[in-house]
């Protein structure tokens, strides 16, 4: 496979992904006792194995390969077609582990585009996103001890606003699968943006080893996972649109 440029991927942007079972009605609940769900079991047990081996190769990194992998992905986003052409942009505030975006973050707001960034809404129900304008500062806060913004809180459907997505991964596989850290945030904001923004582009951003071929190592899917448009790492480009 090449190492630069944009390589075409198969995947179904906004398809549900469902690892080999009849889709369910829209209308039962997303969560189902997983013992009744064989599949769906096994799944979660290797999505844990993955978040556990993942885990492993994040902290082994130094400091000098996350600078200069920060460096390259930067480089590569800000040149991918859709970024070019977006005037909002959602990305998130990378904590220590993960793929660096405070380089990004500073690049976009130079070249004028209007950044934001996700907040954590604590509490009772489904896993829920809240958005806040990305204006330079951050603050620790919540329980999950996150970076977030500081300013106005635009309502979990200002994520919609969005032209192109930037989103967190643990890994992603060739065919759009992603796999998060677990509790469900960014698929719930992914099911809210792919209704309303059936054409805007999503993009997972995840180390070199982290983007796995879908034919040798899938990423265990779930059928409420939403297969992403693209991947960028420091390295590669995968995108299903031009
Ligand atoms: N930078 C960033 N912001 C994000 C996310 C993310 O993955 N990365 N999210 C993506 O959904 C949402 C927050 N979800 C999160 C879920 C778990 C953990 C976390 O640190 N989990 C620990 C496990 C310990 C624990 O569960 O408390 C870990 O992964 O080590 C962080 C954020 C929104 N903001
Ligand atoms: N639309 C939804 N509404 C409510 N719960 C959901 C929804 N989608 C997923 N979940 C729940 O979120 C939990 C975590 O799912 P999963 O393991 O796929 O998360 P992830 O993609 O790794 O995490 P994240 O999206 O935070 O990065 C699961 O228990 C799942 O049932």
């Amino acid at each position: 496979m090449e190492t630069d440029g944009t390589e075409v991927v198969q995947a179904q942007p906004g398809k549900p992904v469902n690892p080999g079972e009849p889709p369910r009605p829209t209308q039962q609940p997303v969560e189902q006792p997983v013992e009744q769900v064989p599949g769906v079991e096994r799944a979660r047990e290797a999505k844990q194995a993955l978040r556990r081996r993942v885990r492993r190769s994040r902290a082994a990194r130094t400091g000098e390969q996350k600078r200069a992998d920060e460096v390259s992905l930067t480089r590569r986003v800000l040149t991918h077609e859709a970024v070019r052409r977006a005037s909002t942009i959602a990305v998130y505030a990378s904590l220590p582990d993960e793929p660096g975006t405070g380089e990004l973050r500073a690049a976009l707001h130079r070249e004028g585009v209007r950044v934001l960034l996700p907040v954590v809404v604590e509490g009772e129900g489904p896993p829920t996103l809240d958005w806040a304008l990305d204006t330079g500062p951050l603050a620790t806060t919540g329980v999950l001890e996150l970076p977030e913004p500081t300013g106005e809180r635009l309502g979990p459907d200002a994520v919609t606003q969005a032209d192109v997505l930037l989103i967190p991964a643990l890994a992603v596989d060739t065919s759009g699968v992603r796999m998060g850290r677990g509790r469900g945030y960014y698929d719930v904001a992914l099911a809210r943006f792919r209704d309303l923004r059936p054409n805007a582009t999503v993009i997972a951003l995840v180390h070199d080893d982290e983007l796995l071929d879908a034919s040798t190592t899938p990423v265990p899917a779930e059928p409420h996972d939403r297969r992403v448009d693209a991947v960028i790492t420091p390295r590669r480009s995968l995108s299903s649109r031009a």
